[in-house]
């Protein structure tokens, strides 16, 4: 290798973590609402008194008409945007259906389009997600993938981690022959801040079962994917 490059990555392969499930994806942490009833949660007054601390480190004037809801307003945004910590994923995939004709092809449900926000900077990332399993006997509706997707999209992310997510969930509730999902996204934190590149997009990907395992089927997942749009 050459030695400029070999300087830049001190890892040697040893070094690299084994290919297993990430231990923060067992399936008892994630496949349940991530806020329990029981977990003790700062009172609204206190989340809108943190918002007020903002606008007064921006050097605004917290008093001002034009100021005077919006420590109200950004915790009812963040209610919003942060939704899927109250919701279940396995709920969501519970419903299935078994009359199939014998399908045995995968599904794929394509352009998936979803808002979540980086866990670095607490700024939104968006773009769409493509997901394909192949089901074993039953079906579930359609609609509950772009379901699931949203419910790991409402949560503080990486974008890695959403992909893994979504695939996991899939795989856990609905036991399928494989499961593949695709996700392409701007992140705004590297668009309207920091290094300031619009336009860039990360892709990231997780194949399991017979799309891991068949790379035939992986390249027809990425040719509809990719097909016509
Ligand atoms: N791998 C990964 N990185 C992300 C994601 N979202 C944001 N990041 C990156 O997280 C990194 C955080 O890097 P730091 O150096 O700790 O933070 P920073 O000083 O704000 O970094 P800059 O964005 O380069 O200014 C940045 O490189 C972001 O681009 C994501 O979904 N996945
Ligand atoms: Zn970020």
């Amino acid at each position: 290798m050459d030695a400029a490059i070999k300087s830049i990555r001190p890892n040697k392969p040893s070094d690299r973590p084994p290919e297993s499930r990430p231990a923060e994806l067992d399936p008892a942490e994630f496949l349940a609402a991530a806020v329990r009833a029981d977990q003790p949660r700062p009172a609204r007054a206190e989340a809108e008194a943190a918002v007020k601390t903002l606008l007064a480190y921006i050097g605004e004037n917290t008093e001002r008409e034009g100021l005077l809801d919006t420590p109200r307003r950004v915790v009812e945004a963040f209610d919003e945007l942060y939704q899927g910590y109250h919701q279940c994923p396995a709920e969501v995939l519970d419903r299935t259906f078994g009359e199939t004709a014998g399908y045995d092809d995968f599904v794929l449900v394509r352009d998936i389009e979803f808002t979540s926000q980086c866990e670095h900077h607490m700024m939104p990332f968006y773009g769409k997600a493509h997901i394909a399993y192949t089901p074993v006997e039953r079906v579930v509706g359609l609609s509950k993938l772009a379901r699931l997707t949203d419910i790991f999209a409402r949560r503080l992310q990486t974008q890695e981690h959403l992909t893994a997510q979504i695939a996991a969930a899939i795989d856990e509730v609905l036991k399928p022959r494989g499961v593949a999902v695709l996700i392409e996204a701007e992140h705004t934190c590297m668009s309207v801040r920091g290094v300031a590149k619009h336009g860039a997009s990360t892709f990231t990907s997780r194949f399991t079962g017979m799309f891991r395992d068949n790379p035939a089927e992986q390249a027809r997942f990425l040719s509809l994917v990719r097909g016509t749009r």
